[in-house]
């Protein structure tokens, strides 16, 4: 069935809101506030649908031509449609909406949006899928199928001078391909697999590492386990399975608000929350009296080890944040906490309360969830100071923020 609709307003996740004839909302996927569209429903719910944008009717004034072929189709980007400067401005807005409306904070204290460096060939990873041909693609806007692809705009150069030249057999088990890019110019390629056979291999005169990641561990197949990136001139060792963020130059900008933002002093205990390899640690270690770090993923723990090496008064946990928090006994004054998409776990969240450190900077990658994570720290005594975004991920629906929080209540 298609129906033609008026857009209003861009939602988070990137698609754009209309009303159906009989009122309900309908998401638009590559349409914009304000335009006139012709969808096909895709997906049909009591309370709200979904829709394919069939044709542009009246197009928004905003409205311009993607540089990708692959754009609608492919799941990766939903912005390109989008300048660049009206990208953050959607963002900053969306951000802004999700702490209004979830966590009820009435004008919230945003900061500018930090554009990325490059809105373009920002990415130092880059994960494919592989289409039933064998070739090398991105999930479809659907989620379901994969669509091969001949060019993509994200990733580092090098890495788009790479990829072409790597030829896979279809493999029963080989779920993901990732390429990530080491400072050193070399290329580190992640065969993810559900099943323990390696597949075999030549990588002939290409200046790649392979490893091959099944359910009983890292297997090299060449070269090293690991790929060195550096942020601010420092470098990290990031192994096969262990997360690092995709935007060098945003990571480092992050890292700087957080040192020039945080009230840093002689002496203090630090707590770094979903550490990683130990990006933010690293360079908070040598301000702070006692740091005390918590990861869950073994091959970051060791990671983080490694790039921590030099100092003493850094102690790691390896475990999940809602265990390891809960049974630790710290006055800290300062906490990073920096989850995944799906927020703080409720014990994390309730050991913080009861730790109460006197500032919190709360690193998001999820707007829905850090203004849930808010609302209740706001309930337990914290006040908000400041929300800044970052745009790490250009012509993209995601949001990153650094959201600073200060304890009100005496502890
Ligand atoms: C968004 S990343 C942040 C890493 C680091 N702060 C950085 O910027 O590189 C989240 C990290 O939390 C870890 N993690 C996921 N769930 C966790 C949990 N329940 N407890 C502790 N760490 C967890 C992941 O392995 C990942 O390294």
């Amino acid at each position: 069935m298609i129906y033609e609709i008026e857009l209003t307003t861009l939602t988070y996740g990137g698609e754009a809101l209309g009303r159906l004839p009989d009122g309900r909302a309908v998401f638009v996927p590559f349409a914009l506030p304000g335009e006139r569209v012709r969808v096909e429903l895709v997906e049909d719910k009591r309370g709200y649908a979904r829709g394919r944008l069939v044709e542009v009717l009246r197009p928004a004034p905003g409205r311009i031509a993607p540089r990708c072929a692959h754009f609608t189709a492919c799941g990766g980007c939903h912005y390109q449609h989008l300048s660049y400067a009206d990208q953050l401005e959607a963002k900053t807005s969306i951000l802004k909406d999700q702490l209004e409306r979830i966590a009820g904070i009435t004008n919230p204290p945003m900061r500018p949006i930090v554009p990325s460096a490059s809105p373009w060939y920002y990415r130092n990873t880059v994960q494919f899928h592989l289409d039933p041909q064998g070739k090398l693609g991105f999930q479809a806007v659907d989620g379901k199928t994969v669509v091969a692809i001949r060019e993509c705009h994200l990733p580092e150069e090098p890495l788009n001078e790479l990829w072409p030249q790597l030829d896979f057999e279809p493999l029963p088990g080989l779920e993901r391909i990732a390429l990530r890019l080491d400072a050193r110019g070399e290329v580190l390629v992640t065969l993810e697999s559900t099943t323990p056979e390696a597949p075999a291999l030549s990588v002939e005169e290409l200046p790649v590492s392979v490893v091959f990641l099944s359910p009983e561990g890292p297997t090299v197949l060449a070269g090293e386990a690991f790929a060195v990136l550096e942020v601010l001139r420092r470098p990290f060792r990031v192994s096969a399975g262990s997360f690092f963020q995709v935007n060098t130059a945003m990571a480092g900008a992050m890292v700087t608000h957080l040192l020039e933002t945080l009230p840093l002093k002689d002496g203090q205990t630090i707590l770094d929350l979903y550490c990683g390899v130990g990006l933010f640690s690293a360079f908070l270690a040598p301000r702070a009296g006692r740091l005390i770090a918590v990861e869950s993923a073994p091959s970051a723990c060791e990671d983080f080890i490694f790039n921590l090496d030099e100092f003493d008064h850094v102690e790691l946990y390896q475990g999940e944040a809602g265990v390891v928090l809960p049974s630790l006994e710290v006055q800290p004054q300062i906490a990073i906490v920096d989850p995944p998409r799906a927020g703080l776990e409720r014990p994390a969240l309730d050991a913080l309360l009861r730790l109460r450190p006197d500032v919190l900077a709360y690193v998001s990658c999820d707007p829905a969830t850090l203004a849930r994570d808010c609302k209740r720290l706001l309930s337990g005594g914290y006040a908000l100071q400041q929300v800044t975004p970052f745009d790490l991920f250009p012509q993209t629906y995601h949001v990153e923020s650094v959201v600073l929080m200060t304890n009100v209540k005496n502890k």
